[in-house]
């Protein structure tokens, strides 16, 4: 069971995605992060490899793709915010191959 992130480990979990290009989203309790990529086959590629561990780890990203971008948004939805598995899942995203 999720539960949200205490104000300790968001110091902790959430500072180092910010230093990688994670942005808290205005108004909610979420991040998010633009990815670019040289075209679509990249970034469908990327989504395919992200869309694979979201399933196995049963939490899934709210995002959008247009060509070469891929807009990623993480959150709770069943606690209403932030929690340890949204901060697992941007590291992996951002581990995967092409992911900058
Ligand atoms: C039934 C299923 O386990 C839930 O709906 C899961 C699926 N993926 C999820 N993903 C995210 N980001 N938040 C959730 O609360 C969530 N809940």
């Amino acid at each position: 069971m999720s539960e949200l992130l205490s104000d300790a480990a968001r110091d902790v979990m959430l500072k180092p995605l910010i230093d990688n290009g994670w942005v808290m989203v205005p108004d909610r309790d979420a991040i998010r992060k633009t990815y670019e990529f040289p075209g679509f086959v990249e970034a469908f590629g990327w989504m395919t490899q992200a869309a694979i561990w979201a399933e196995k780890w049963n939490h899934h990203p709210e995002w959008s793709n247009v060509y070469g971008r891929v807009d990623v948004v993480l959150t709770t939805h069943s606690v209403g915010g932030l929690s340890a598995l949204d901060a697992k899942l941007a590291r992996k995203f951002d581990s995967l191959e092409g992911a900058s």
